[in-house]
């Protein structure tokens, strides 16, 4: 049966799916309930105590929410200054962050050498892992591919459920190391088996960067710039972590608190990250900028621009969500510190391809976000541009292609939902449980010949 068939067949299921599972938003605010998880002002309630991630968006003065711009701590140190760091003395960063984010404090140069090392020597997939789970079974879309590969490495684990330290640790270090490789592969393969191109299985190296190698798995020829590989290093460093309350390392947390495996607890956080209001975001900006780039007449007409945004927050242009995909965060009010960061990449690699004509369309667009949101949904709320705005356009520059561009976000994502899920499983220790309140009335069972 084709699926327009079956809708066909269950359409009276639909309207029965549709009227019966509605909440009226009313409940919420009667039954004290925290939509979202989220306070009244939009912050996020306590759930949780970490020491891997801390995101800072605003100030509060007596109980007011007051708007700043954002910084990220990894381990407590600012982000900026890490960047500042590896970049001043020329080095990746990305494995010092993640050895970071795992052990608590920054290596020495021998223990990141001899961490390089351990992911180098973990880069490799077990034997007919390629053929068998990627090349017979593509997937259009990586992210899937991507958490299907990591449940199928549990067949190939001899210890999958083993949950002692040194064997989960075993198990972050192997996902850490691997994701670049299982994300190259299933591109071929996709590239391969669904847009007929020629297939490139490059085998991986020990020596390099996780940066270098990916670019060097994913180019047809190799080939790849220092500059480059700097660049995407850096994109992974801002993407590795955000605290235990975004999705995707909450997700890691609930599913880890169960006491499962540590392949159940990562595929689920993948599918977490791969939604359009968390890390699916950045391919989602792309297709919106195609979309209002069709549809605008003059790149640099703010008022054509602003009545563009306008249809596509009241859900009449683009993908009708709407959404302006890439604004707006839960924590950060003024500015996301990687934005800026990635902002300033953008700009300075526009220029050198002759790309400030887009560049600029990005900006307005970032400029004139906040206030068409504030005009068309009477919100007092701050809205920013977060990560997943401008990483797009860097990927592009990279050229890296959009189907790409989550993957890549859940390589760098990989380190902080390791780390999660250690601290969860040996710190917290407690089945993560909450309360859900039934407003249904009881009612006595009919038996199936009295029903109408
Ligand atoms: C890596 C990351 O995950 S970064 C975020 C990536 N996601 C995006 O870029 C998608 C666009 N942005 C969003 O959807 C939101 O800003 C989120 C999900 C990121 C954060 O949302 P929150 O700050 O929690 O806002 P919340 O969910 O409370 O929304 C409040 C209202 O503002 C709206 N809103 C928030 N951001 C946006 C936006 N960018 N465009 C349109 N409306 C928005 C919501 O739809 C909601 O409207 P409603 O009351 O009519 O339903
Ligand atoms: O923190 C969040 O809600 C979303 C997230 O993961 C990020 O911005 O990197």
């Amino acid at each position: 049966m084709s699926n327009k068939e079956i809708f066909k067949r269950i359409s009276k299921f639909t309207n029965l799916a549709e009227n019966n599972n509605k909440i009226d938003p009313v409940l919420y605010d009667k039954f004290g309930v925290k939509r979202g998880l989220r306070n009244k002002n939009g912050t996020g309630v306590l759930a949780g105590l970490t020491e891997i991630g801390n995101v800072s968006g605003y100030a509060m003065e007596d109980g007011e929410k007051i708007p700043a711009h954002g910084q990220l701590f990894y381990r407590g140190i600012d982000v900026k200054d890490i960047v500042d760091g590896f970049q001043e003395d020329e080095r990746f960063g990305f494995e010092e962050i993640c050895y970071l984010l795992l052990f608590g404090s920054l290596p020495t140069k021998s223990e990141l050498e001899e961490f390089n090392e351990v992911l180098g020597e973990n880069r490799d997939l077990p034997d007919g892992f390629t053929e068998d789970m990627i090349l017979k079974a593509p997937s259009s879309d990586i992210m899937n591919k991507l958490a299907r590969s990591v449940l199928a490495t549990y067949s190939y684990d001899e210890e999958p459920d083993d949950t002692t330290i040194n064997n989960m640790l075993r198990q972050c270090i192997q996902l850490i190391a691997r994701f670049p490789i299982l994300v190259a592969y299933a591109f071929q393969a996709k590239s391969h088996y669904y847009d007929d191109k020629s297939l490139y299985i490059h085998n991986t190296t020990t020596n390099l960067s996780t940066a270098e190698n990916f670019l060097h798995m994913l180019r047809m020829d190799n080939n790849f710039t220092k500059s480059e590989a700097e660049l995407l290093d850096l994109c992974l460093v801002l993407h590795a972590e955000h605290g235990g309350g975004n999705n995707s390392a909450f997700t890691t947390r609930v599913v880890s608190s169960s006491g499962t495996d540590t392949y159940s607890a990562i595929a689920a956080a993948i599918g977490s990250l791969k939604g359009p209001k968390h890390g699916g975001a950045n391919n989602k900006v792309r297709q919106m900028m195609e979309d209002i780039k069709a549809h605008i007449n003059n790149w640099e007409d703010k008022a054509e621009i602003e009545s563009y945004l306008t249809k596509i927050l009241r859900k009449e242009a683009n993908d009708g969500s709407g959404l302006i995909y890439g604004m707006g965060h839960a924590i950060y009010t003024l500015s996301d510190p990687r934005a800026v960061m990635l902002k300033k990449k953008a700009h300075a690699l526009a220029i050198e391809k002759d790309m400030m004509k887009e560049f600029r369309l990005y900006e307005i667009i970032e400029e004139l976000a906040p206030e068409v949101f504030a005009k068309v949904k009477g919100s007092t709320k701050d809205i920013c541009a977060n990560v997943d705005f401008y990483s797009g356009f860097v990927y592009s520059m990279l050229q890296i292609p959009p189907e790409l561009y989550t993957p890549i976000f859940a390589i760098a994502r990989i380190g902080g939902w390791c780390a999660h899920r250690i601290e969860e499983f040996y710190g917290a220790n407690r089945i993560i449980r909450p309360a859900y309140r039934s407003i249904t009335d009881y009612r006595n069972y009919t038996k199936i010949k009295e029903r109408a």
